[in-house]
This record gives C-alpha cells, sequence and structure tokens, in this order.
C-alpha cells in the first residue's frame, strides 16, 4: 500500500467566504465572478455552483474530508486556499485574510500533523508585504510552500513588479503553486460562453499563459532555482511543448522573443513539476510521465471540485513500476513541498 498524499486539496474559512459574497454583490467585472456568486452566495445562484456542495466541502475538514481520507486510504492533503484566494479584494484585506487563513491552516496541520500540510497563501498585488508573508510563512509557521491563483488585476508574472516573491520563494526553496482562476479582462473575451470560464478551458488557458509568459520572459534566468508547481496534468503546456520550443526559438532567432539562457523545454522540465488533479486519464498520464520525467509529476485529487474515490481508484488502477507509483503517491511530493 502506496502512502498517498494528494497536492491541490482546496479549502477555505468563513471570513473569505464572507469577503467573497460581498464582492459577488459588488461591481467587479472579474470573470471569477460568475463562479464566486454561485459557490458564496447561493441564493443569488445563477450557475448551478451553489448546488454541487462546493461551499461545505471547502470549509469543512473533521466531519467529512478526513473521514473519506480514512475510507479511501488517503492519507495527507496538501489543502490550498481555494481559487481566487484572496486576490478580488484590495491589497490590504488581502494582505490580512492571507495572513489570517495561513494561521488558521498552520493550526489544522499542528492538529493533525501526519494528516495535513498546506500552501500558504499571499496577495501578489502587495508584493513587498508578500515576501514578509513568504518569510514568516516558511520559517515561523514552517508551512510546505505558496499558492497563488493565476492573474492579479490582470498582470502575469513576467512583471518584474513580482520579483520580490520571487526572491523570498527561491531564497527559501519554497515551491509556488500556479493554481487557476478565471482569465484576466483582456483574456477573458470569447472564453464566457458554454461553461468554458472556468475549468473546462479558460483555466488552463489562463495559467499556461502566466507559464510561457515567465519562461519566454526570463524568469528563470533571474531566478534560476525557483519552482514552480502547476495542476491539471500542467494545463496543455506537456502536449504542446515541441511546439512551444519550436516557436519560441524561432521567434528569438529573428528577435520578436527575447534572448534567454535556456530553451522553453529546459525552463519547463527544470523549474516545473505538475499535479495531476482533475485529470484522470491513462493515456494522458503515461504521456505526461514519459515526455516530463516521472520526478515531475505528482498526484493530486482537486477535492472537493473531483470526488476523492475516482481520483484514489484512477492512481491506484493506473499501470506504471513500483518505483513510479511511490514517486507519483508521496515521493515528488515528499521532496518538493518538504514533507516529512
Ligand atoms: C474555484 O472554483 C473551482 C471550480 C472548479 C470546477 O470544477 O468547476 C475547479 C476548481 C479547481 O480546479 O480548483 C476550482
Ligand atoms: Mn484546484
Amino acid at each position: 500500500k502506496c502512502r498517498l498524499i494528494a497536492c491541490e486539496e482546496a479549502w477555505t474559512i468563513p471570513e473569505v467566504a464572507e469577503e467573497l459574497r460581498l464582492v459577488s454583490r459588488g461591481p467587479s467585472q472579474s470573470s471569477d465572478k460568475l463562479l464566486v456568486g454561485g459557490i458564496y452566495d447561493a441564493d443569488h445562484d445563477t450557475t448551478g455552483y451553489g448546488k454541487m456542495g462546493f461551499l461545505s466541502g471547502l470549509m469543512d475538514v473533521e466531519e467529512r474530508r478526513l473521514p473519506e481520507m480514512n475510507q479511501y486510504g488517503v492519507d495527507m492533503h496538501l489543502l490550498t486556499l481555494t481559487a481566487p484566494g484572496v486576490q478580488m479584494f484590495d491589497a490590504d484585506t488581502a494582505t490580512e485574510l492571507a495572513a489570517l487563513s495561513n494561521d488558521r491552516m498552520a493550526e489544522i496541520i499542528a492538529k493533525y500533523p501526519t494528516r495535513f500540510a498546506g500552501l500558504a497563501s499571499f496577495a501578489p498585488h502587495s508584493p513587498k508585504r508578500a515576501a514578509k508573508e513568504i518569510d514568516r510563512v516558511m520559517t515561523e509557521l514552517k508551512l510546505n510552500g505558496l499558492v497563488v491563483n493565476g492573474h492579479t488585476n490582470g498582470e502575469y508574472f513576467d512583471d518584474p513588479k513580482f520579483w520580490p516573491i520571487f526572491e523570498a520563494a527561491e531564497a527559501l526553496d519554497a515551491t509556488i503553486y500556479i493554481h487557476p482562476r478565471g482569465p484576466s479582462d483582456t483574456l477573458k473575451g470569447p472564453l464566457m460562453d458554454y461553461a468554458m470560464d472556468s475549468a473546462m478551458w479558460a483555466y488552463g488557458v489562463e495559467v499556461a499563459t502566466n507559464m510561457l509568459r515567465m519562461m519566454a520572459g526570463g524568469v528563470f534566468d533571474r531566478f534560476p532555482k525557483l519552482r514552480i508547481c502547476v495542476g491539471h496534468m500542467g494545463e496543455m503546456v506537456p502536449f504542446f511543448i515541441w511546439r512551444i520550443n519550436f516557436m519560441n526559438s524561432r521567434a528569438q532567432k529573428v528577435g520578436r522573443a527575447p534572448k534567454t539562457q535556456r530553451s522553453m523545454e529546459e525552463y519547463f522540465k527544470d523549474n516545473f513539476v505538475f499535479t495531476t488533479s482533475g485529470v484522470e486519464d491513462p493515456l494522458t498520464l503515461r504521456y505526461a510521465i514519459d515526455r516530463m520525467g516521472i520526478e515531475n509529476v505528482i498526484w493530486a485529487i482537486d477535492y472537493p471540485y473531483q470526488p476523492m474515490k475516482p481520483a484514489v481508484d484512477f492512481i491506484e488502477n493506473f499501470a506504471c513500476t513500483e518505483a513510479e507509483m511511490h514517486a507519483l503517491c508521496h515521493g515528488n511530493a515528499e521532496r518538493v513541498f518538504r514533507i516529512a
């Protein structure tokens, strides 16, 4: 029996839920407003999200989450403040609620040290205060890494304003999990119909765009030891990496893209790891392992958005060597998220 550590497990606290409810009733034009309104303001729900039981699943640790983990043999959940985290709030509220959420997360881990680990939040729109929170959570709260959800106010991580965050994360060897959120105002256009605005398509486009901007923008030349984790089998990038590499190299040759020390494929292999969250497809997983290397692939459920049992069955029935199974189910997670 393999130790099972699930690494994209969503959670929230009442104060963040309440703030999101207020935002969902406010003037924000963010594409996340649909989903946030559905989940946090159920009596104004126009999306059906309010009927999927997400909110109770997010708020819960001991009623259902832990008993289900016991029932299905999931040893650990790596918790993350669910998308869009604190990023729809003003910088002050975001800074405050990130710290509160990190403290609450640390309390859960202190109570169940062998069952929960956690990714700390921060307010990207306040990079200097974010760097201070990163320092605090990694050295005092001893959390296991960091999480951020896609863009913040339409800005992406190739923007030097975010450098203080990467400096702190690299110096502390803290992995940053870039989790999706709805597409930014300039990206959302044709993505807002047919429920494409979130997990079906736009989430992947939003994160992959951020990833490519970082790689092509030279972020990993400046921060060579920075490690990024993404979910959803690498947000489509593993399947397109040959073409991304070929076209970026050609663009660099003709001066359309800035010169970088390494290629897109090298950055993706050296500075990224990714989880299987929300992609329970054995063929896709086998390709991703063979293409990107087993040391870069980590199992996750994406609870409560994905049910626990099917995700456990998927990985336990996956055809692979014993060494691959240990890497997928706990070995890589223990290394990347410093889990004992
Ligand atoms: C924040 O709201 C979410 C919704 C869904 C969904 O299945 O609709 C998936 C995720 C996720 O992948 O974490 C998040
Ligand atoms: Mn998720």
